[in-house]
């Protein structure tokens, strides 16, 4: 990708993708990080040679991508002082912020900016990342080509040509990592009560995960019938089963991406209105 690449915050979201993008051979040259102190700055401008700013303005000048990558609070105050370079320079934006609409960032950008709301996810970091994608009327079919290239070089890219729905790409992939780092720790928690070492039982939960996700990528059968194919009649995994459908497990996912939804969608509201 011969673009440059701006990212106002390098938080976590923001770390995970510049690994996946310079792991999937972007330039380091190529890619700018900005943070409002040089303290977290100087490792990554050490470690993975790529250029760092204190100073947002300064790094918006010029870029042919600017990534929102603040968290969607700070988003008004980063944006507002950054209107005129974005004007002046009409880089392509794409935030990354849960929640905050398109139109209320490009409001605060001055109006009239291409913009492509970005919903990705932390394992970006070792390129097997999920992102939904929406963008503004003003991006044009090279921009959209642009965002889907950039996103694709650390993951899969889905595009919703409604807004709302990043909400429920959030739900469903955004904040869902953490849903089986959570699982993994209960896993590891039980194998350890059933005698397990801790290592033992995380390492083979894991890497259980890992080739349950792999087979379910790869297969012609859907996850119902490769879960059945677990399951012999009578014997163990029917238990298990048995128990997490008794449990109300569905449910409760369900009701766990409904409130992942409706949060961010509350912060939309929220947000607008400052
Ligand atoms: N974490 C995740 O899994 C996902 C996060 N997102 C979205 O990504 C965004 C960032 O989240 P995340 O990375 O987790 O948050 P972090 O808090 O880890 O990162 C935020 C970054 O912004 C920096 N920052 C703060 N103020 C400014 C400023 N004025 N100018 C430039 N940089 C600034 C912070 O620097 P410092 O630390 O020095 O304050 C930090 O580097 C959020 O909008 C979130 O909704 C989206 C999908 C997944
Ligand atoms: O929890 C959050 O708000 C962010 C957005 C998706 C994942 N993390």
């Amino acid at each position: 990708m011969a673009n440059t690449i701006t990212f106002i915050g390098a938080g976590n979201m923001a770390k995970a993708i510049i690994g996946g993008l310079l792991d999937s051979g972007v330039s380091p040259s190529s890619i700018t990080a900005t943070a409002p102190s040089d303290d977290g700055l100087a490792p990554l401008r050490e470690r993975l040679g790529i250029h760092t700013q204190t100073d947002n303005v300064e790094a918006v000048k010029g870029a042919d991508v600017v990534i929102l990558a603040v968290k969607p609070q700070i988003m008004k105050s980063v944006c507002a002082p950054l209107a005129e370079a974005v004007q002046a320079y009409k880089p392509l934006i794409v935030s990354i912020a849960a929640g905050l609409e398109a139109a209320t960032i490009d409001g605060w950008l001055g109006g009239g900016t291409a913009l492509v709301r970005c919903m990705p996810n932390t394992p970006s970091l070792v390129g097997v990342g999920a992102s939904g994608l929406f963008a503004n009327p003003a991006v044009s079919d090279a921009q959209r080509a642009l965002a889907t290239e950039l996103m694709e070089a650390v993951g899969i890219v889905e595009w919703v040509e409604q807004e709302s729905l990043l909400d429920a790409v959030t739900a469903v992939s955004g904040s869902a990592p953490a849903y089986f780092f959570l699982m993994f720790e209960a896993m590891e928690e039980a194998g350890v009560a059933q005698g397990l070492s801790a290592a033992t039982a995380r390492r083979l939960a894991i890497q259980t995960a890992l080739g349950a996700a792999t087979m379910a990528g790869q297969s012609k059968h859907d996850p119902a019938t490769l879960k059945r194919n677990v399951m012999s009649p009578g014997g163990t995994t029917e238990r298990a089963i048995a128990h997490l459908e008794d449990a109300q497990l569905r449910d409760t996912i369900k009701g766990a991406m409904q409130a992942c939804a409706r949060r961010a969608a509350e912060m939309a509201n929220e947000l607008s209105a400052d």
